[in-house]
C-alpha cells in the first residue's frame, strides 16, 4: 500500500489547497505538545502512542491485512480508540442484528463526523417511520422501486455528464483519445445522476446548486478529520474556516429551501393529484409525520445526511471498477455481448455478468477496508464470551475477509465471473444463472454490511454504476494512460483513488454503438 503524496493530501478532502498538508502538520505539533507539556512524566508511552497514531493514519490497512487471522478477533489501540474486529460468521451474524441502543452506529457516526459542528448542529437520523427507519424507507423501498421510473432520465444524465466530461477535457486536445482524471470524473457523473434521482430535474441542471453538491461531503469530511487534530476550543473556528464559513451548505439551504416550501406548501396544494415529483425529497417529505410537520430546516437536514452518505462510496467503486476493466480487458467484449442482448429493467439480476463483474472488483478493490462499525453504549458480550467495554468500536475487516481463502477460492486472482454458474455461460446472456448477487449481503461479503443497517442505497448504487459502466463501454473503448500509475492510497481504513490517475477515452465508431 502506498502513502499519500502532498498532492494527494492535498486532494483527500477535495480542496486543491494545502490544508492537507497543514492538517498533519498542526497535528503532529498538537500531539508533540500534549507529549511534552502533559505526559513528560511517562513520555514513553506518550512517545509511543504518538508513532502508533501516525502509523494508523497510513497502514491501518496493511496492519489489519497482515495480522488477519480468519475468525479470530484483532484489537487495534490507538490514542484515542480502541478498535476490535470481528471476523467469525456466527459472530457477523450477530453484530448484524445487535440493537442499535447497545452497538450503536448513530453514535459512531456523531464522534466520526462531529455534525454539531461539522454540519451545522445536524443530528445522526434515528427517527422511526412506520416501523422502518426513514433512510430505509427512502432508499431501500421507495427508490429501489422507482429505478425503473428513474432509468430514462438517470441514463441521460450520465451520458450527458461523461460525455461533458470528454468535450470539456483540456489534457490532451487534438488527440483521438481524450485523457481524463478518472477519480474526479466519476465524482462529477455520480453527482449528476445522482443529484436528479435526489432532487429532480430542475435542481440537478442548476451547476451552482451541483458544484455546492458536491462540495458539501467533502467539506464535511474534511472538517471532520480536521477535528481529530485540533482541540474543542478551536472547532468552530477551524470549522468554519475549512468549510469556508459553510459555503456549500448555505447554497444547498438556500436552494432547497424555496423548492420544499413549495412541495409542503398548503396541504390542498401539495397533496395535489399527479404528477407529484418522483425523487428522494419529495418521498421524504412524503415520509415525515403529518401530525406535528417537520419544518423545512428538519427535512433538509435530513435530505442533506443521506445525501452526505450517497456519493463518495460510488464515485470510488466506480473508479475502481474502470481500473479493473482496463486491468482485464478480455472482459469488456463479453460485457458488451451482454449489453447488446439484455435490457436493464432496475432489477438486482439486471446483467449478471457485468454483475458478477462489479462484485469481483469490490471484493478484491473495496473502498474501505472495515465494514459494520458500531460503538459499544455499554459493555457487550458477544454469544461466544467476546468482551467489547464501553466506548470501544467494533467492526469486521470486510478487506481481509474478502481475500481470505475460508471464504474464495484462490482469492488473490481476479475472476470477474467468479459469481456467475459458468455452467450457464453457453446460454443467451440475460439467462446466465447467478451464484450470489452484487447487491446480496452475507457474513463474507460485507462490502455492503450486513444485517438491520445494510447499506439501503444499494439497489440505487447497483443499477447506477451498471447505467454509467454500460454509456462507457458501449460508446467508448478506455485504457489506462500510464499502466504504472499508483491508483490508490492509504488514509486511516479508507483506500482513496488518487486524484491525478489517468483514463484514455476514445469514441467508438458508430457502427459499434448501440442503446
Ligand atoms: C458503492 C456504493 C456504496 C457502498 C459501498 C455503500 C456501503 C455502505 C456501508 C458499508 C454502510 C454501513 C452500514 C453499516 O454500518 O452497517 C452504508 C450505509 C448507508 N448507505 Fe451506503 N453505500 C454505497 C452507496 C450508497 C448510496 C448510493 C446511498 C444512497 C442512495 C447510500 C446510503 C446509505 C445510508 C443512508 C446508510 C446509513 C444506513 C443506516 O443508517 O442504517 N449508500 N453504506
Amino acid at each position: 500500500m502506498t502513502i499519500p503524496t502532498q498532492s494527494d493530501l492535498q486532494h483527500l478532502f477535495g480542496q486543491p489547497s494545502t490544508l492537507g498538508g497543514l492538517f498533519v502538520v498542526l497535528w503532529l505539533i498538537w500531539r508533540m505538545k500534549v507529549i511534552l507539556l502533559k505526559e513528560s512524566h511517562r513520555s514513553f508511552t506518550g512517545i509511543w502512542s504518538w508513532i502508533t497514531d501516525v502509523k494508523y493514519l497510513f497502514y491501518y490497512a496493511d496492519d489489519l491485512q497482515a495480522n488477519y487471522v480468519s475468525g479470530i478477533p484483532y484489537t487495534i489501540s490507538t490514542s484515542s480508540n480502541t478498535f476490535v474486529h470481528i471476523s467469525s460468521a456466527a459472530q457477523v451474524e450477530e453484530l448484524g442484528e445487535v440493537p442499535e441502543g447497545k452497538l450503536s452506529l448513530v453514535a459512531l457516526a456523531e464522534d466520526m463526523l462531529r455534525p454539531k459542528y461539522t454540519m451545522d448542529g445536524f443530528e445522526v437520523l434515528e427517527e422511526s417511520v412506520t416501523g422502518t427507519s426513514l433512510q430505509h424507507r427512502v432508499l431501500r423501498t421507495l427508490l429501489t422501486a422507482n429505478l425503473l421510473t428513474l432509468h430514462a432520465g438517470l441514463q441521460r444524465k450520465i451520458s450527458e455528464s461523461f460525455d461533458g466530461e470528454i468535450y470539456s477535457s483540456s489534457l490532451t486536445p487534438n488527440s483521438d483519445w481524450t485523457t481524463l482524471r478518472t477519480f474526479p470524473m466519476a465524482k462529477n457523473v455520480v453527482r449528476t445522476a445522482t443529484s436528479f434521482a435526489f432532487f429532480g430535474e430542475q435542481l440537478s441542471n442548476d451547476p451552482v446548486f451541483l458544484d455546492a453538491a458536491l462540495q458539501y461531503p467533502e467539506s464535511v469530511f474534511m472538517a471532520a478529520e480536521a477535528l481529530r487534530y485540533v482541540p474543542d476550543f478551536l472547532a468552530p473556528t477551524v470549522v468554519s474556516w475549512i468549510t469556508q464559513n459553510h459555503r456549500a451548505s448555505k447554497v444547498l439551504v438556500e436552494r432547497l429551501t424555496p423548492v420544499i416550501d413549495a412541495r409542503t406548501g398548503p396541504r390542498e396544494l401539495h397533496d395535489l393529484p399527479p404528477p407529484k415529483p418522483n425523487d428522494c425529497l419529495q418521498w421524504i417529505i412524503d415520509a415525515a409525520p403529518r401530525k406535528n410537520p417537520w419544518p423545512t430546516s428538519k427535512l433538509i437536514q435530513i435530505t442533506l445526511g443521506l445525501w452526505w452518505a450517497s456519493i463518495h462510496q460510488l464515485s470510488m467503486t466506480l473508479t475502481n471498477a474502470l481500473y479493473d476493466l482496463c486491468e482485464h480487458v478480455d472482459y469488456i467484449d463479453v460485457l458488451r455481448d451482454e449489453l447488446g442482448r439484455c435490457t436493464m429493467e432496475g432489477r438486482p439480476n439486471d446483467l449478471p455478468l457485468m454483475d458478477s463483474f462489479l462484485k469481483e472488483s469490490a471484493r478484491l478493490h473495496p473502498a474501505d477496508t472495515v465494514s459494520m462499525r458500531r460503538k459499544a453504549l455499554s459493555p457487550y458480550t458477544f454469544k461466544d464470551g467476546l468482551h467489547i467495554p464501553t466506548g470501544s468500536w467494533v467492526c469486521a475487516p470486510s478487506r481481509a475477509m474478502m481475500r481470505d481463502p475460508a471464504n474464495y477460492v484462490n482469492p488473490a486472482s481476479f475472476d470477474g465471473f467468479r459469481f456467475v454458474d459458468k455452467t450457464t455461460m453457453d446460454r443467451h446472456a440475460c439467462s446466465i444463472t447467478s451464484i450470489s448477487k452484487y447487491t446480496d449481503t452475507e457474513p463474507k461479503f460485507l462490502f455492503w454490511s450486513h444485517g438491520r443497517r445494510a447499506c439501503p442505497g444499494r439497489f440505487y448504487a447497483s443499477h447506477v454504476l451498471k447505467l454509467i459502466l454500460r454509456h462507457i463501454l458501449l460508446h467508448y473503448d478506455i485504457k489506462l494512460a500510464d499502466k504504472s500509475e499508483p491508483r490508490t492510497f492509504a488514509w486511516r481504513t479508507a483506500i482513496v483513488p488518487r486524484e491525478n490517475t489517468r483514463l484514455l477515452a476514445r469514441r467508438r465508431k458508430a457502427k459499434h454503438m448501440q442503446y
